[in-house]
């Protein structure tokens, strides 16, 4: 099968890597000549915490500077895989998907945070885009070399909301009973062959909205405190902080009739337990100088707020924080 992978940085290398060890046919796009160059001259290094590593050799896959693709025919996979951060959804990524894809392609997004799928929807018209939900954990630490640093689950289905795909499988009523998607079952086929636990979702609305719940609290408090996801338990006044946020969340969702499990605060709290010493992504973002997903995370929780008549006190303090610590506009 063909793989596209735009995008290649911890998750992408991941499981790009993984998927070219695996035997299927694989290619990066990158945004700089320079990666593409190193990716193609000494292959991908895939490691895990324990300091295990092997390289993935360059060839069993191609890498391309994504500013090239005008200049290239390109091979229309049959899975675009979209692994950049939420930041760099923009024309030109839009442009660079537009050109990949063929009538058979089909649209894969991993970020955090929502509304990228509706944004890259609305490009690629008729072609579906799944979104996959990983709990896995996987971090970057040169152009080559990614470490694994907690396997986890990766969810894939078709949202429902404002996607003309979702809306049009729920209606069949084949989605939420299972797999309406052959297609999609062959992908989630691919990535447990290639050493990814996966599902195709039955409700992947709910997934995201529980991951976008979730990292709303976890990822801006770890950044502020400069913390690992475990020390948000280990003073209470952080704990009190991490239930105020779950609790206005909670009732955003109510507000907008978005389901929400009853026990979202105890789901935090096991996260926080089972990722206890991941640096979050947005603590990542913040110590390395870059721009954070706050915008598609905490801000999509604000706009729903205000969308309901409600207001996200606590969400929008903490994202005037998070935006204080990055980069000047
Ligand atoms: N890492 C993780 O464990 C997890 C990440 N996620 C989500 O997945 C998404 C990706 O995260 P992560 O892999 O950590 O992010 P990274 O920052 O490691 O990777 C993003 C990559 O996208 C590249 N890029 C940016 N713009 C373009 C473009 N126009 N064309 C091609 N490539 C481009 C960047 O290139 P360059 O480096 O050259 O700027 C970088 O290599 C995020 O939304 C994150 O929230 C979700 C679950 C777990
Ligand atoms: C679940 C969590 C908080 C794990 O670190 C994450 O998704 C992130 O860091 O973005």
């Amino acid at each position: 099968m063909k793989f596209d992978i735009v995008g290649a940085g911890a998750l992408g290398l991941l499981f790009g890597g993984e998927l070219a060890a695996s035997g299927e046919d694989v290619v990066f796009w990158t945004r700089s000549e320079e990666q593409a160059r190193i990716l193609t001259a000494e292959g991908i290094e895939l490691g895990e915490e324990a300091g295990n590593y092997r390289v993935i050799q360059p060839d069993n896959f191609e890498a391309y500077c994504v500013d090239s693709i005008i200049n290239r025919s390109v091979r229309q996979p049959d899975w675009l895989i979209i692994t950049t951060k939420q930041w760099h959804v923009d024309d030109h990524l839009f442009e660079a998907v537009q050109h990949l894809c063929g009538q058979e392609t089909r649209v894969v997004c991993f970020q955090n945070g929502t509304g990228h799928v509706e944004a890259f929807q609305a490009i690629v018209k008729d072609i579906p885009v799944y979104a996959a939900i990983t709990t896995e954990g996987s971090r970057r630490k040169d152009a080559r070399s990614v470490v694994r640093s907690k396997p986890g689950t990766t969810m894939i289905g078709i949202p429902a909301r404002h996607s003309p795909h979702g809306v049009e499988l729920l209606t069949e009523g084949k989605y939420r009973e299972g797999f309406a998607d052959q297609t999609a079952e062959y992908l989630t086929k691919k990535l447990i062959l290639a050493g990814f636990p996966a599902l195709m979702s039955k409700d992947i609305d709910r997934d995201i909205y529980r991951k976008l719940l979730i990292n709303s609290v976890i990822n801006p408090l770890t950044a502020i405190w400069r913390v690992p996801n475990g020390d948000l338990l280990v003073v209470s006044e952080r704990r009190k902080i991490l239930r105020q946020l779950c609790d206005e969340a909670v009732e955003i969702y109510r507000a907008n009739q978005i389901a929400c499990d009853n026990n979202m605060f105890e789901q935090i709290v096991s996260v926080c337990q089972s990722t206890s010493r991941n640096i979050s992504s947005m603590l990542k973002d913040v110590l390395q100088g870059s721009p954070t997903e706050i915008d598609s995370i905490n801000g999509r929780l604000i706009e729903m707020a205000h969308r309901s008549g409600l207001t996200a006190p606590g969400h929008e303090l903490i994202t005037s924080l998070i935006k204080g610590l990055q980069p000047q506009e």
